[in-house]
């Protein structure tokens, strides 16, 4: 207890940080009640374990770009092959999330705004500390108290601008997901070993360590938390996600595959490697989503050297052009085919107030737009704004008929697999069709059988013949030596 003559500076408060942790932003004691000794051990830990990757794999974006520049074009990788034709699955959709119709985005602070998120209607929140936040000290640090109250059920706030109104979570609630930022960002007020910490693992680990057992008792009925990973350009930025994510599960001593996570594809190089993301995630994946302004923004800008793939004004660059609309079928039928969602993406218009016309002809847009996804065989989409949320539920539970996703539809040639086994028995089960249609002697005559292998051979021959005529035509050649006569 200082005397009253005492005349040594009063200790300004500060975080209490473990070995090699230097916080750089503002004391406040409802951050220090998340940056905590063992929540910042947490994240040191996380840095100090992936640091060295996370640096190779940026070293490896900025090396694939120089490839770009110098005329190469984004490719499949033929190393990689086995994991495209291979037949495997990512680990089942956890009940908690199986229908994720309507999902809707927003940054992870102000605090009026995660409430209203939350009570919005929309299957699934998405809390962002990327696209639609500022990464200061301030939004971030808020965003994450303001997380731990809602998965605690006990966020509110009093909005003295609406006389007093106050908000607080509805029984019913959409289910969290998290975004933290893209591998690129560093997080200036966070020091480990005397370096800035990677953004992403701030992010991530401080609402992981704190939030983890009661989203898992609440939100996520015994999985969880759920992430969602922006910005990816290559799988083995997967792969670190997934071990961080084992760390993570390792750290806490809950269940492998617990955490589950949807990427991002929105960067052209990501397009090519679909399956490897979810390969290397395939324990903790919760799909791909059509991240598609980012997309073309990565489009152009992997092509900045390609004169000759300049795109037009952005206005112009919409889901149905032919390019957009292959990477959202691509994308949807690698989701199916590896058993989890394949999410539409954001829809730019919001409600336009005080201009009824205006805002129909904006609804009508997302409408069409959210129609074309579901249709395509997308199992949930974005919103933006609450009042987009009845309009796009409309349309997916419509098309969905009472069905939570359409994963397991033939949509995208999931559920059939066509082999030249399954062409060989499908042709002879219609061989027999026909042959019952036309009766047993108008099927040998009319040499049927000839064409059904003609037509497997022409399906299955590693090189399309010119014409089916050439092949067909050595069935019907009779030679008659010396021109005798024929018989017939
Ligand atoms: C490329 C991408 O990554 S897209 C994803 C990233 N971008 C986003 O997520 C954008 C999310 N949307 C927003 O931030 C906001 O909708 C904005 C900024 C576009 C418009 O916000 P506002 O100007 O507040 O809109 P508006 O005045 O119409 O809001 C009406 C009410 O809806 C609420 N609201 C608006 N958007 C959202 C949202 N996304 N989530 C929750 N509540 C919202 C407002 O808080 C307000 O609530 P109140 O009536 O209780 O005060
Ligand atoms: O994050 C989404 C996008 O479209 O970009
Ligand atoms: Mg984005």
């Amino acid at each position: 207890m200082p005397s009253l003559h005492d005349t040594t500076p009063a200790m300004a408060p500060s975080y209490d940080t473990p070995e090699g942790v230097d916080i750089r932003g503002r004391y406040d004691p409802e951050f220090a009640a998340i940056l905590t000794r063992d929540a910042l051990a947490f994240v040191a830990g996380l840095q100090r374990e992936f640091r060295g990757p996370v640096r190779y794999a940026m070293e490896r974006r900025r090396e694939a770009q120089r490839r770009y520049d110098a005329g190469e074009l984004p490719r499949f990788d033929p190393s990689t092959r086995f994991v495209r034709e291979g037949d495997w699955a990512c680990a089942p959709v956890p009940p908690a999330i199986a229908d994720r119709t309507v999902e809707i985005t927003g940054p992870a602070d102000p605090r009026k705004m995660v409430i209203n998120a939350l009570n919005s209607g929309a299957k699934v929140f998405m809390a962002d500390f990327e696209d639609a936040l500022a990464p200061t000290w301030e939004n971030l640090m808020r965003g994450q108290v303001n997380l731990r109250y809602a998965v605690a059920g006990t966020i509110s706030f009093r909005d003295a601008a609406r006389g007093g109104r106050v908000y607080k979570l509805d029984e019913r609630t959409a289910k969290l997901f998290v975004r933290p930022r893209g591998w690129h960002l560093p997080e200036a007020h966070v020091l480990i070993d005397g370096e800035p910490a990677i953004g992403c693992l701030v992010d991530f680990g401080l609402y992981f360590f704190h939030s983890h057992a009661a989203f898992r008792a609440g939100q996520g009925a015994g999985f969880g938390p759920f992430f969602y990973l922006p910005k990816m350009e290559h799988s083995r930025e997967a792969r670190i996600w997934n071990g961080v994510f084992e760390r993570a599960e390792r750290v806490a001593g809950i269940e492998r595959g617990s955490i589950r996570a949807t990427v991002l594809v929105e960067t052209l190089p990501a397009v090519f490697q679909m399956d490897e993301i979810l390969h290397e995630l395939r324990d903790h994946s919760a799909g791909l989503n059509c991240g598609r302004w980012d997309y073309i923004f990565s489009y152009v800008k992997t092509f900045r050297a390609h004169p000759d793939r300049l795109l037009p004004d952005r206005a112009l660059v919409g889901m149905a052009q032919h390019f957009m609309r292959s990477y959202s079928h691509l994308l949807i039928r690698t989701c199916h085919r590896r058993r989890v969602h394949a999410m539409g993406g954001m829809a730019a218009q919001i409600p336009i107030k005080d201009d009824a016309a205006a805002n129909e002809a904006a609804l009508e847009l997302v409408r069409r737009d959210k129609l074309r996804e579901v249709r395509a065989g997308h199992d949930g989409t974005w919103a933006a704004h609450p009042g987009l949320i009845p309009a796009i539920r409309e349309v997916f539970e419509g098309h969905l008929g009472g069905k939570s996703n359409q994963i397991d539809a033939a949509a995208g040639g999931v559920a059939v697999r066509a082999t030249p086994e399954l062409l060989a028995r499908v042709v002879e089960e219609e061989m027999a069709r026909v042959q019952a249609e036309v009766g047993a002697e108008r099927f040998r005559r009319g040499r049927y059988a000839e064409a059904g292998r003609v037509f497997i051979r022409q399906c299955v021959a590693p090189e399309l013949d010119d014409f089916l005529t050439l092949d067909a035509y050595g069935l019907i050649v009779v030679h008659h030596p010396r021109g005798t006569p024929s018989k017939l």
